[in-house]
């Protein structure tokens, strides 16, 4: 039986009646963000999309704790945030979310490994012998190992792009934000990536919100919401 604790443990991400203004109280104030309600469970995997300039990467960014909403309430795995000072978001941002972006921000000159390690290596700053477990997993899971030792800057974008998410994955994350991680890929490659996220979220529960211009892989994900004009529908 669930009972309603754990009901309510379910739920990684919850909004409710989150407005952005940029420039708040200047003659450039805009308001991006209209008052979205949106949940988000365990082991969902959603698809976002919507028009540019919609404000899909503002939300994103306001779901990864990379930004702050204006106002309305946002809960991360039931933990209340806005009102958490910026250290206490770090810390539960680097426990709690993974991203992976359309450009791959891999370290060109650290070799893959390096580059999933990173994410790990914390206040110690330098790595242990179960972070570089952890890491070798990592890059078998997402199938680079003969490639493990490779500057970054060498790979393939579809292989950078496989990197990231294994990067993104380093700290077990409950939530992974994915801002068209495929934007920039060939078919094949594009199609290889989604199937990695498919794979994580099906096999660890991660729950993925996955912004995406292409509706076909959006059809592949649980469900799909669209923002339109800085308002969520779906
Ligand atoms: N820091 C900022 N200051 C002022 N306006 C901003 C800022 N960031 C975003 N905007 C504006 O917010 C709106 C939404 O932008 P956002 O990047 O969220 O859209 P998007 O749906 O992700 O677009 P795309 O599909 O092109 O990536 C745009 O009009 C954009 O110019």
């Amino acid at each position: 039986m669930t009972t309603t604790s754990e009901a309510a443990e379910a739920v990684v991400v919850q909004l409710q009646g989150v407005r952005k203004v940029f420039n708040p109280g200047t003659a450039i104030a805009t308001e991006v963000l209209h008052g979205i309600d949106l949940s988000l469970h365990k082991g969902e995997f959603c698809a976002v999309m919507g028009p540019s300039g919609s404000g899909k990467s503002t939300l994103l960014n306001i779901v990864g704790l990379l930004d702050r909403p204006s106002s309305g309430s946002l809960a991360i795995n039931g933990e209340e945030t806005t009102q958490l000072d910026d250290r206490a978001l770090t810390r539960l941002r680097g426990h709690s979310i993974g991203f992976v972006f359309q450009y791959h921000h891999l370290i060109s000159a650290f070799t893959a490994l390096e580059n999933v390690m990173m994410p790990m290596l914390g206040a110690a700053g330098f790595p242990n012998a179960e972070m570089h477990q952890r890491a070798l997993e990592l890059i078998a899971s997402v199938g680079l190992t003969p490639w493990q030792n490779n500057m970054a800057g060498n790979l393939s974008g579809g292989q950078q792009q496989r990197v990231a998410v294994a990067r993104a994955l380093a700290m077990k994350p409950a939530l992974l934000l994915a801002d068209e991680p495929t934007g920039n890929l060939d078919s094949k490659s594009a199609d290889a990536v989604f199937e990695l996220l498919r794979r994580v979220n099906r096999e660890q529960g991660t729950a993925i919100l996955f912004v995406t211009h292409n509706p076909e892989l959006a059809q592949r994900c649980d469900r799909t919401i669209q923002v339109i004009d800085g308002l969520v529908s779906g």
